[in-house]
């Protein structure tokens, strides 16, 4: 990725759409098919590898990798490891899901060995968030019970440690790098209820950043394709089930010019 300046939502989703760019997402059993579905919904192209025997050499021909702890094991670190140094290898961007890392040592253990590997994008509920910035978090499992905006300063702060932009989700989302931050609304109070819906926005921001200049930039552009086809997708829905297929609809039938109408605002980042 190279450093450049703003290239919109809109301008993203074209270029994602014109070459879909292949992904390796290492992700956890939950969301293996459903992320899958999500991104080719979304216009790209998934690949769920995650051995240690292939992960590194796969990881040279993919755009992005993308690493989920979701299902944590030692085999899947072996995995993970092997598929950053290849991407790293590579220059190609890597995104980070700290799923329930506040839950057990293990996890706070391997998150923090993976932070250091400088992901370019951390995508977490708010609850992770903070646990990754060392707050007090509420979180139990998987889910987030902190709000968003608790998880701002830590997530700035977070941003200034790893080298990381930092995409903290919720009702509101909240996209930091530590110098600039903005907030994205929309989406559906139906989104929390469906089982890895953010670990399909993980892999999507892998995409984006495939097809980025800026991780910035790349992270903004997920956020806003979620939140606008979530917007579209809650309209008929009577619950989480029919959200599921609706939203798969608006993924793909989103045109990239809804994207700029996604309600996108700039947030004020303390000297
Ligand atoms: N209450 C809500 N209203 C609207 N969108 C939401 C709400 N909660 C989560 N989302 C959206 O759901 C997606 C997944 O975020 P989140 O639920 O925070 O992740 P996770 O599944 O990792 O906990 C994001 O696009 C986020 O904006
Ligand atoms: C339920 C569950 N258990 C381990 S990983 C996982 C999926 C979590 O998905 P998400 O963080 O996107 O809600
Ligand atoms: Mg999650």
């Amino acid at each position: 990725m190279k450093d450049a300046m703003n290239q919109t939502p809109e301008t993203l989703l074209t270029a994602l759409r014109a070459t879909p760019p292949l992904v390796q997402c290492i992700t956890n059993y939950v969301a293996m098919n459903i992320a899958a579905n999500v991104m080719l919904a979304a216009g790209a192209s998934p690949a769920m590898v995650s051995d240690v025997e292939e992960a590194e050499e796969f990881a040279g021909i993919a755009g992005a990798v993308t690493v989920n702890i979701g299902t944590l094991s030692p085999s899947f670190v072996a995995g993970m490891q092997a598929a950053i140094r290849g991407a790293q290898a590579a220059a190609r961007p890597w995104v980070l899901d700290p799923v329930a890392c506040q839950a057990t040592r293990y996890r706070r253990e391997v998150v923090q060995a993976l932070v250091a590997e400088r992901p370019t994008i951390i995508r977490g509920n708010a609850s992770e968030i903070l646990s990754l910035a060392g707050e007090v978090s509420q979180g139990q499992g998987v889910d987030g019970r902190d709000t968003v905006e608790a998880a701002e300063a830590g997530a700035r702060r977070l941003a200034q440690s790893s080298g990381a932009v930092i995409a903290v989700t919720g009702a509101v989302d909240y996209v930091t790098d530590g110098t600039r931050a903005v907030r994205i609304e929309g989406g559906s109070p139906f989104m929390p209820m469906n089982t890895a819906l953010g670990c399909s926005l993980t892999c999507l921001c892998g995409a984006y950043a495939a097809v980025a200049e800026d991780a910035f930039d790349a992270a903004v552009g997920a956020l806003a394709h979620f939140a606008v086809a979530g917007a579209l997708a809650h309209d008929g829905a009577s619950g989480p089930g029919s959200f599921a297929p609706r939203f798969l609809d608006a993924l793909a039938a989103v045109p990239p010019e809804a994207l700029a109408g996604a309600v996108i605002r700039d947030a004020a980042v303390p000297a």
